[in-house]
């Protein structure tokens, strides 16, 4: 039998309201550990919704509702009193970089100390922007400020510093979007290489980057799971016919 990796994560029947538009309507599906699933669909099919219910940041939104659950490791996410402890074990990477008015090396170390992690600030520093692919760019001028980076370094600064804290899960919102094809291909190889570590979950609107960075792909569509498979499955042999639509460019 070929060997399957344990689940990291467990999305289920998760549906998520906004005032009164439901946005997520009985998502289930799940992660294997150290692989990457690429999320996909239309604008406005509910892939942001999903990430952001799987470390409950969306009920930073006023109005929010929930219903269903996320497990992570086993545990679930919603059962957890707070959920700040949630968002601390699980990494989140946005659209556009987003680092603090602080030194290169601050940005990193910040998630670490508020996280208590002992060990050498500095090795866990030098570790996180290697595993981004950043530090040989930035090793000589650590004591300087983020904003003297190029924004495909600032991405991969805000990856870094998610990844000092040693996140359970690392969530990532169309990290590429505010970037240019040569930035984005970084980001691309800095996600596959995670994989050898992390679980990755990450929203795209580029079909052919969910091919390339991920092992398998959720389609979404007016908020429900189309289908979720392996990723040369799900785009060369769609069993739904939506999913073969949305894939082969005919919408969205
Ligand atoms: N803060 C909000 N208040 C009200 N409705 C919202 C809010 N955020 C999202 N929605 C609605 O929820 C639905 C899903 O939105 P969501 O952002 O999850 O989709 P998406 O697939 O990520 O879209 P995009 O690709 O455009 O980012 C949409 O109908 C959207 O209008």
């Amino acid at each position: 039998m070929a060997y399957e990796p344990p689940i990291k994560l467990e999305v289920r029947d998760l549906s998520v309201w906004y005032g009164s538009t439901q946005a997520l309507h009985g998502v289930s599906l799940d992660v294997p550990e150290r692989s990457v699933l690429a999320l996909i669909g239309a604008s406005g099919s509910g892939k942001s919704t999903l990430l952001r219910a799987m470390n409950r940041i969306h009920e930073l939104t006023p109005g929010t509702r929930t219903e269903g659950d996320v497990r992570l490791d086993g545990q679930s996410v919603y059962g957890a009193a707070d959920p700040v402890l949630v968002r601390r074990h699980i990494g989140m990477v946005f659209q556009a970089p987003n680092p603090f008015p602080k030194t290169i090396y601050e940005n990193v170390a910040w998630g670490a100390r508020i996280n208590g992690l002992d060990g050498d600030m500095d090795d866990r520093v030098e570790e996180a922007l290697e595993q981004a692919a950043l530090f040989s760019e930035v090793k000589d001028r650590l004591h300087t400020s983020a904003y003297g980076l190029s924004g495909g370094q600032q991405q991969r600064l805000c990856i870094a510093r998610a990844l000092a804290v040693e996140p359970a899960l690392l969530l990532m919102d169309e990290p590429t979007s505010a970037l240019d094809p040569r930035a984005s291909a970084l980001i691309e190889e800095t996600v596959r290489t995670l994989a050898d570590r992390y679980t990755v979950v990450i929203v795209t609107h580029n079909m052919q980057q969910a091919r390339r960075v991920s092992d398998r792909t959720a389609f979404m569509d007016a908020g429900r799971l189309v289908e979720v498979g392996e990723t040369p499955q799900v785009f060369e042999a769609p069993r739904e016919e939506r999913t073969r639509a949305y894939v082969s460019g005919q919408f969205g």
